[in-house]
């Protein structure tokens, strides 16, 4: 059952019933979602309870685990990344990693039986179509290889229009690993198995995004979509987001910082120099000519890790005032304690709790992010 708390639950409060069921009839694709950061709490908790934990770690993930039931608060982004070296204790066996991806392609494409704690709607499934991320780790029970295989086994019992995998590379990665990761990316994509994309995520503190680039080439060359996390945080270097621009990604995770004026000369509705993509290669996140990568929007997220002060101020306003697409996501329902519904809830409310969108604009919001998927490889052509 999914747990809701923070500003997602009080927008989707508010709502009316009709409003909650309009929300849920729209076609909606989850294009953000962190494996191990969406972790139903209750699965996390039986695994807990259910595994035999290396003696030295047991007391770290108790502590997490307590942290996570009781709800986070973050002081600064940079708080968020060292609750996942307990989530990884848990998640370390091909069993253990299997029942989890089971639970989250549940918690996003299946109906649960009871809504949560709090709220009175009749559930129904989250979204139509869910593009779960991971990062591939080795562990001692399993190479990444296997842990690829058995997050794809557990992905692919769904239907390819409702589910897909995109493998992450963290920026803590050596060229080596991340060598290995986009290497296995592109042989199992080759093989037939529903691979579609290549993330870059992690601690947007750490690593030298110079190390990737070739790697994200390869990928992208091989017909995998890319998708950045981009000036998440205000200590990302605009040298650094204009070289991560300069890959020509699909999508853009959060996208923050981005200077307006570097938005600007991005985003404008004009032809960009060496920017004319192939028939082959050609997507939908170029639209007049421009270069328009959707960006990835997780307004939860942000609010709750502190690099965003309000939805008033949230970068969504600029995107949204200048028909960029956007794709409404959760980055990660379990610290986050939010559900696409309630993310949906939040353009819908009435300001200060949401956006106090219309129902077309929240419509159309929906199906840009419909249009933004990677599907079977590359964005489709428009
Ligand atoms: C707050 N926003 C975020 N920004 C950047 N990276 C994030 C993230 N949220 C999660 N991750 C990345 O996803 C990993 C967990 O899922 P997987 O092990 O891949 O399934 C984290 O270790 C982190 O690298």
């Amino acid at each position: 059952m999914a747990t809701i708390s923070g500003p997602s639950a009080a927008a989707l409060h508010s709502l009316s019933p009709s409003d909650v069921d309009f929300l849920q009839s729209l076609p909606k694709a989850e294009l953000h979602a962190h494996l191990n950061g969406c972790i139903p709490l209750q699965t996390l908790t039986d695994l807990t309870e259910h595994l035999t934990l290396p003696a030295d770690t047991t007391d770290e993930i108790a502590a997490t685990v307590a942290r996570l039931k009781s709800g986070l608060t973050l002081n600064d982004v940079s708080e968020f990344f060292p609750l996942f070296s307990a989530i990884y204790a848990i998640t370390s066996t091909p069993s253990a990693l299997g029942r989890v991806t089971r639970d989250v392609l549940d918690s996003f494409l299946k109906a649960e039986s009871n809504p949560p704690p709090g709220f009175a709607y009749t559930p129904a499934p989250e979204c139509s179509y869910l593009e779960l991320r991971t990062t591939p780790r080795a562990t001692a029970q399993m190479s990444r290889y296997t842990y690829l295989t058995t997050v794809l086994d557990e992905i692919e019992k769904f239907s390819a229009d409702q589910a897909a995998l995109i493998v992450s590379i963290d920026r803590r990665m050596s060229d080596a690993d991340a060598r290995e990761c986009v290497d296995l990316a592109i042989a199992l994509r080759a093989a037939g198995r529903r691979v579609v994309g290549l993330d870059l995520c992690g601690d947007p503190g750490k690593g030298d995004i110079a190390t990737f680039e070739k790697h994200f080439k390869r990928g992208k060359d091989a017909g995998l979509g890319l998708t950045l996390h981009i000036a998440e945080v205000c200590g990302n270097t605009t040298a650094e987001s204009l070289a991560l621009l300069d890959w020509r990604p699909d999508r853009l995770g959060h996208a923050t910082f981005l200077s307006d004026e570097h938005k600007a000369l991005f985003f404008a509705d004009l032809l960009q120099p060496g920017s004319v993509p192939s028939p082959a290669t050609e997507s939908n996140s170029r639209r007049n000519g421009a270069y328009k990568p959707c960006i990835e929007i997780c307004l939860s997220s942000n609010l709750l890790s502190r690099t965003v002060q309000s939805l008033e101020s949230h970068h969504i306003q600029y995107y949204l005032a200048n028909d960029h697409p956007i794709s409404i996501c959760t980055d990660d329902t379990l610290p986050f304690r939010t559900t696409l519904l309630a993310e949906y809830a939040q353009l819908l409310a009435k300001p200060p709790l949401g956006l106090g969108l219309g129902r077309e604009q929240v419509k159309r919001i929906a199906a840009m992010g419909m249009e933004a998927r990677f599907v079977q490889g590359r964005v489709e052509v428009k």
